[in-house]
């Protein structure tokens, strides 16, 4: 008998987060890579398909363990992706029987590993603080618009925003503002923090291609760099986002960010779908 419930011809996925950053995760070693920005969009509506902040997708190793591809639920593709790496990385380490992987993704090759305590770290690599590379038109670390925002590139771009109080900020009304500012030719992803100790930082975000999130990892690393450029911390910090906690230390050969992750449940796009998608 046949099922929509369970196609014999779907897709699989996984859904997993990061302190709430969410992601439907596609493993495609075995075969082809399926994703369209149409089929990112229909999986990544809340409504009428799955629901993601990003969706990940697993793709054959080129010298590494894995391959990674990020898109956010508007269809666009991100070059990076921390929590979504420390989530896969996990993932894919119980896989391996590893301890430690190295991956591929647009920005390079990234290693990720999980610490005694069992939450994972990944090195996002060394922030990029070159206009071009970012890329921000105009000098990244005293960008012209109100608030004196700086911009870091962690293999995306992000601009951030250091406040008196972050829980005050209308993260919505200016992250879309911000997001589409002409500075940014690829967009950006908007962070707004305020200093709790040299240690320790508060931040929200505005994702590029996603809006709000509870968490943002390659967001908070390019925070602890803007913080420490600015001199406002050292380079190892706790933020405290709006879905828990992520530890950054920013160390000679990259920065480091550490964290928990879930995996919630697998399932099957049926081809049904698909087929509208
Ligand atoms: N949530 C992700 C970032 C997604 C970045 C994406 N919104 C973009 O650059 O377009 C993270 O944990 O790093």
């Amino acid at each position: 008998m046949n099922s929509t419930l369970t196609p014999p011809t779907g897709l699989r996925f996984m859904k997993m987060h990061g302190l709430g950053n969410d992601f439907v995760v596609i493993d495609a070693r075995d075969g082809v890579d399926p994703v369209t920005p149409a089929l990112a969009r229909a999986v990544g509506d809340r409504n009428r398909g799955v629901g993601f902040d990003q969706l990940a997708v697993i793709l054959p190793a080129q010298g590494t363990d894995f391959t990674l591809e990020f898109w956010n639920s508007d269809g666009s593709k991100a070059g990076a992706c921390g929590n979504a790496t420390r989530c896969v990385s996990d993932w894919m380490m119980r896989q391996l029987g590893k301890d430690a992987v190295t991956l591929t993704t647009a920005r390079g090759t990234l290693s990720a590993r999980r610490r005694e305590d069992g939450l994972v770290s990944v090195n996002m690599g060394a922030p990029i603080l070159d206009a071009a590379s970012i890329p921000v038109a105009a000098e990244p670390m005293h960008l012209p618009l109100a608030g004196d925002p700086v911009a870091v590139g962690m293999g995306n771009p992000h601009c951030i925003y250091f406040v008196e109080d972050a829980e005050a900020v209308d993260v919505a009304g200016l992250g879309t503002k911000i997001e589409h500012d002409p500075l940014f030719p690829e967009r950006t992803n908007v962070e707004f923090a305020s200093l709790i100790a040299p240690d320790h930082l508060r931040m929200r975000v505005w994702e590029r291609g996603a809006g709000i999130t509870l968490a943002c990892g390659s967001g908070t690393c390019a925070t602890a760099v803007a913080a420490h450029l600015r001199g406002l911390t050292g380079r190892h910090v706790i933020v405290d986002v709006d879905g828990g906690r992520l530890e950054i230390d920013w160390r000679e050969d990259g920065v480091w960010m550490t964290g928990p992750t879930a995996l919630v449940f697998d399932g099957v796009l049926s081809p049904a779908f698909l087929a509208s998608a």
